[in-house]
């Protein structure tokens, strides 16, 4: 049905709008959560008036709805997200919010750049933090919750970690540019590194917009984006008592809005299975990844910064890589794992997302 709003003709659902009204008996707006416990089908409008912002609903079976103007046309689109600005190189160094914290303090307004900052950017830092895991704890706390893995909720990246989760990241060997948990079924979508002890020599973290990898590879070659889009791979973690094991495409996009939602890229957590095409398509497959590593792998992408104590840097783990180089001497780490709820939950409150 079409409503005559504001000069404009809306299309509306009947059904959606029916089985969305807003008053006490069908929406408990406490706790924001519907009444009707099952969807009205056969429903038809009466009448409807408009009466300013208003549109006043008279439904076949004499039940009123009031919705507003404005909801209504914003309930017809996906959210809207701050524009994503993808980047290669060390160019971003200057884009990113960079906050200076206060005794472990952030302001309102502190965390909402900060949060801006990694929607935008897939990456924020924040400065002046007590170089301890306490206080990086609580800066991490101000955007939300920890994530407690089998890593743990607030890890440490040394090497005396190895005879526990037998990872290349708790050697002093090179890591090659990766997103995290790409085994689980929801990997992390922030991570928070603070390097309280660098190496004496080496250990540079290296960062790579796996967002402007993507696009870079969709220019290049639709067919390697397709496949790299279509064909789930296997990931898998394996040490001990920690078996996990997850098949993913390495691009995903938002079935909403098509845009690019996720990269899960980690060479070294790629298992044994053959990729989930057609054994006919394999070779195509592996061309595919080949090409994309190439512009992963590309120097021009990538963002070389050395953690140092007193700074944190969060980075969006659905779409930064990051890296290490290896290093000479003891080197520690301290972060956490967030969700991607969390950030987002926090982007909607900052109204940032709207
Ligand atoms: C970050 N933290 C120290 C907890 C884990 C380090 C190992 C991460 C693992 N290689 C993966 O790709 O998921
Ligand atoms: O050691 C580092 O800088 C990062 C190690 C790593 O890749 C990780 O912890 O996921």
């Amino acid at each position: 049905m079409e409503f005559q709003i504001n000069q404009q003709r809306v299309p509306i659902n009947l059904i959606w709008l029916r089985n969305n009204c807003r008053c006490e008996n069908c929406f408990n707006d406490i706790t924001k959560e519907n009444k009707l416990t099952e969807t009205l089908l056969h429903v038809a409008v009466k009448h409807y008036s408009i009466d300013g912002n208003d549109v006043h609903v008279v439904w076949n079976d004499d039940h009123l709805s009031k919705y507003d103007i404005n909801w209504l046309h914003s309930q017809q689109r996906p959210e809207n997200r701050p524009n994503l600005i993808t980047w290669s190189g060390s160019e971003i160094e200057s884009q990113i919010s960079i906050v200076e914290s206060e005794k472990a303090e952030l302001t309102h307004d502190q965390i909402s750049k900060l949060v801006e900052s990694i929607l935008q950017f897939g990456v924020g830092m924040v400065r002046n933090v007590l170089p301890s895991t306490e206080a990086t704890e609580k800066i991490c706390k101000h955007i939300g919750p920890i994530m407690n893995t089998f890593y743990g909720s607030m890890w440490e990246v040394v090497q005396s970690s190895f005879s526990v989760y037998k990872d290349t990241a708790y050697t002093d060997k090179v890591v090659g540019v990766h997103t995290d948990n790409t085994y689980a079924i929801e990997p992390a979508g922030l991570m928070a590194f603070h390097g309280l002890e660098p190496a004496q020599q080496g250990g540079e973290t290296v960062l790579v917009d796996g967002f402007r990898a993507a696009e870079l590879l969709k220019i290049q070659n639709q067919k390697h984006y397709d496949n790299l889009r279509t064909v789930p791979i296997e990931w898998h973690y394996n040490s001990d008592e920690f078996l996990h094991i997850n098949a993913i495409p390495i691009i995903n996009t938002s079935k909403v809005t098509g845009e690019l939602e996720q990269i899960r890229y980690n060479t070294y957590h790629r298992s044994s299975r053959a990729p989930f095409t057609a054994k006919s398509n394999l070779d195509d497959y592996y061309a595919s990844l080949k090409a994309f590593e190439n512009i992963l792998h590309d120097p021009k992408l990538a963002w070389n910064l050395s953690l140092q104590p007193g700074t944190i840097i969060f980075i969006n783990n659905w779409r930064l890589l990051h890296g290490r180089r290896q290093f000479i001497g003891r080197r520690r780490l301290v972060g956490c794992y967030q969700s991607m709820n969390t950030l987002l939950s926090r982007g909607r409150y900052f109204k940032l997302i709207k």
